[in-house]
């Protein structure tokens, strides 16, 4: 493993009942890549990210976080990472303080760490005058900006943003792409963005597509376009198109068993 890689998963899968949730899933992020991971509803994003997360193990495979083995050193690998889940975890009826606070505690970061910490991330996202208000009389951009602040307060190696953007607008949408892309490049972060909204990942480093629980794709967005029959169509198409041929290839196989 390269030293500057931040998530490796080898052959990564995980089963419920008949259904492969994950199918021998493998990939790699380095430090300061942006990583696009798209995929339809049920294409597997939240279980990979309840594995990272170490919510569940997987049925085989291995995931290494900054070079921790996930299963047999979850502290080291998971005091690695932030995350912004798809629903919202703040509590509503703290402060927006308080919420940060809790969590540099949590990462057992002193009181006066945790102070300075709060006070240098809320200035970088322009989010000062918020401090002392609680969450529930924020909008719901500057709610999902607390998440992400509060994500990146035990200075993580590596961002899991699970469907981050669901319920804000496409303006919040963009701006809250931008400011991730931004940190990535400027604190050599590795992030691993999942969506199923195409124009979020347009200026991804990789675009990983996840479908029924397969990798059908791995590669930069320009790489991607380049290959036939994908030439000349645009991201969204792309990836239309490689789904609808996974289907095809699931129809012939199920009629060839
Ligand atoms: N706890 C569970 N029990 C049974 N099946 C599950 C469970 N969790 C997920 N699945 C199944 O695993 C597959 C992958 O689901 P998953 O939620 O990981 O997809 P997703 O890409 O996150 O979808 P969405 O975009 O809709 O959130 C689906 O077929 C789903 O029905």
């Amino acid at each position: 493993m390269q030293s500057d890689t931040a998530l490796e998963l080898t052959a990564v899968s995980k089963t419920y009942g008949t259904v492969k949730a994950l199918d021998q899933v493998s990939l790699a992020i380095q430090s300061s890549q942006f990583v696009g991971l798209l995929g339809q509803n049920g294409a597997g994003k939240t279980t990979l990210f309840q594995l990272l997360t170490g919510l569940f193990n997987g049925d085989s495979g291995q995931i290494w976080v900054c070079g921790h083995d996930i299963r047999h050193h979850p502290i080291a690998a998971l005091s690695s990472i932030g995350v912004v889940f798809q629903q919202p975890t703040l509590d509503l009826d703290l402060t927006v303080q308080g919420n940060l606070k809790f969590h540099c505690l949590l990462h057992g970061l002193s009181r006066s760490e945790a102070e300075q910490r709060i006070s240098s991330e809320l200035e970088r996202f322009e989010m000062q005058a918020v401090r002392y208000l609680p969450v529930r009389s924020l909008s719901g951009g500057n709610q999902r900006k607390v998440e992400l602040i509060r994500s990146l307060l035990h200075r993580p190696r590596l961002l899991l943003m699970d469907e981050a953007t669901v319920g804000l607008d496409p303006e919040s949408r963009k701006a809250l792409v931008n400011h991730v892309i931004a940190l990535c490049k400027e604190r050599d972060l590795a992030v691993l963005w999942s969506t199923h909204i195409v124009e979020e990942i347009q200026q991804a480093d990789r675009v990983v597509v996840l479908d029924r629980g397969k990798v059908l794709a791995d590669s930069s967005p320009g790489e991607l376009l380049a290959k036939e029959p994908l030439c000349g169509s645009s991201l969204s198409d792309a990836f239309l198109h490689l789904i609808n041929l996974n289907k095809t290839v699931g129809v012939v196989h199920e009629r060839a068993c």
